[in-house]
């Protein structure tokens, strides 16, 4: 359990008002939101709470807590995203799926009004890039990406699940994560990415949350608005 991630994952709550569609995120961080989300619709201080989930794990969590979940394309519009973050500048980019869920991520945060990220103070970075950069591919021809990243010089890794097998995203995918180090220029990082065949997705996250929440260990927050 981690006091910073609790603190900013429940915070989040105070964005959602009644009959809202909400995004669901993915990861430990927003868990706490969805926890505390269900909880106040359990005390009927939220009412008509439809959620839009990021990721099967997240679907299953929010309806295990009696949250109700709907498909993407069952709603016009998302009202608030609440999502965590790997990396986060303060200038409101950052890197996600650490979770291996970035794909759905970033398409329900495309639809969304309002993106809210809740992260441990530990994710606020000034350059991102220390965190493996995730780039979801087909896996057909998966190799030959690799390769390639690996000739460039990107220090890829295939995202593992267990020992022997290879982690597949919920759209059936794999997973490279590149161990950049730093990314000086990450628009023309995720220009690259975004223009090879195969690339179905990657990790960059750029100019997306309206709203960082930002845990610290003492249980204070920060909060960084645009
Ligand atoms: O992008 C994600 C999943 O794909 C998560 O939001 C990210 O990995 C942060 O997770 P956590 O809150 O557990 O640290």
């Amino acid at each position: 359990m981690s006091l910073m991630k609790e603190v900013a994952g429940r915070k989040a709550v105070d964005y959602i008002e009644s009959g809202m569609v909400v995004g669901l995120g993915t990861g430990s961080t927003a868990y706490y939101f969805i926890d505390e989300l269900a909880n106040r619709i359990h005390a009927g201080e939220l009412t008509h709470i439809v959620g839009v989930s990021t990721s099967n794990e997240t679907t299953q969590i929010a309806r295990e807590k009696g949250i109700q979940v709907i498909s993407l394309d069952q709603v016009n519009q998302i009202d608030v995203l609440v999502d965590g973050a790997d990396e986060t500048l303060r200038t409101f980019s950052g890197i996600k799926g650490g979770g291996g869920a970035l794909l759905y991520e970033k398409i329900v945060a495309q639809n969304s009004r309002k993106v809210i990220w809740v992260v441990g103070e530990d994710k606020v970075v000034d350059e991102l890039g220390a965190f493996p950069l995730p780039v979801e591919v087909v896996q057909f021809g998966s190799w030959k990406l690799f390769r390639y990243f690996e000739q460039a010089g990107m220090m890829p890794s295939f995202r593992k699940s267990g020992v022997d097998s290879l982690f597949i995203t919920d759209a059936g995918n794999y997973i490279i994560d590149l161990h950049l180090g730093s990314i000086p220029q990450p628009n023309q990082t995720a220009f690259e990415l975004n223009n090879m065949v195969g690339v179905v997705d990657h990790g960059l996250f750029l100019n997306y949350p309206d709203v960082i929440i930002v845990g610290k260990e003492d249980g204070e927050l920060e909060i960084i608005e645009r």
